[in-house]
């Protein structure tokens, strides 16, 4: 039996991910062993197509795992029953069906559906979380729209909206920002640190946004082809981790501004 840790909201031990095809096991990483703890803001980072989806399905329990667990607040994931999981982790995948009929409101409200009862009326309480995550994300002003009538960049933002309406311990998003401009991205990303320090909710995301997620993240999972590096943005940078994100040539990090340059000339 595990000791509770009170701080722990997910961990793994001996994690490996991956895919079982007809013929072979396909291992995407192994030996993975992450801790998110309450109050933190994590980022998942890595080139295209190392596994940062992989990694966050299998952490959401979407996904089995090749090998080892996945715990949630010291239970592991596969023995939660549906409607607890769905109040302790709200969830953002790409490539998730949406029905796009919906209004802005009535997709967020879908994120009180763990606490709803069986034909989904919506209590004063519920009522009242929906409208502050469209506050808190900034789309008061869209509610009434029709999701069909959003941008790409809206429409992220009431995905984001109705993951804080569900009001769990542990938000996973992929990619939140990549619709996002550069304004926006910035705006979201502080938007879900603010989140983790009121809140005290740990939020873990996959981005391609390095750069600001070594300005905002508490910590940082480095996936790389052969390891998973876990740290502080600060232990990361000291130990050199971030020069070998990308195959050589085209970038650099630049450890002085801790951000990627590209190289002149290349
Ligand atoms: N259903 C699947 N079956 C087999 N292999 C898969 C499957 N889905 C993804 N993969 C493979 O797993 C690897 C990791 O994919 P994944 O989507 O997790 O990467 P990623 O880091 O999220 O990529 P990106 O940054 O491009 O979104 C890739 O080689 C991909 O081809």
């Amino acid at each position: 039996m595990n000791k509770p840790d009170s701080n722990s909201i997910l961990k793994t031990e001996d994690l490996d991910i991956g895919y079982h095809s007809k013929k072979a096991e396909k291992l995407i990483a192994g030996n993975i062993e992450i801790e998110v703890n309450e109050g933190e803001l994590v980022a998942v980072i890595g080139i295209n197509g190392v596994g940062k989806s992989t990694l966050l399905r299998t952490l959401s329990g979407v996904q089995e795992p090749l090998r080892g667990k996945v715990l949630i607040r010291n239970t592991e994931i596969r023995k939660i029953e549906p409607l607890e999981k769905a109040s302790l982790i709200s969830l953002v995948l790409t490539g998730q069906p949406i029905s796009k009929n919906l209004s802005v409101f009535e997709l967020v409200a879908l994120g009180r559906q763990p606490y709803t009862n069986w034909i989904g009326t919506l209590s004063k309480n519920d009522l009242r979380k929906i409208k502050k995550s469209l506050e808190i994300v900034d789309i008061d002003n869209l509610k009434d729209k029709k999701c069909y009538e959003l941008s790409d960049g809206q429409m992220q933002k009431v995905l984001i909206a109705r993951a804080i309406a569900q009001d769990t311990p542990l938000v996973i998003l992929d990619e939140p920002t990549t619709h996002l401009d550069l304004y926006h991205k910035a705006y979201v990303l502080k938007l879900l640190k603010k989140l983790t320090r009121k809140t005290k909710k740990a939020i873990l995301f996959a981005s391609h946004e390095i750069n600001l997620a070594i300005q905002l993240c508490d910590r940082i999972i480095l996936m790389q082809e052969d390891k998973v590096l876990t740290g502080t943005p600060k232990e990361l940078l000291d130990s050199g981790a971030f020069s070998s994100v990308f195959p050589e040539g085209l970038i650099r990090f630049d450890k002085d501004s801790a951000s990627f340059k590209i190289n002149p000339g290349k």
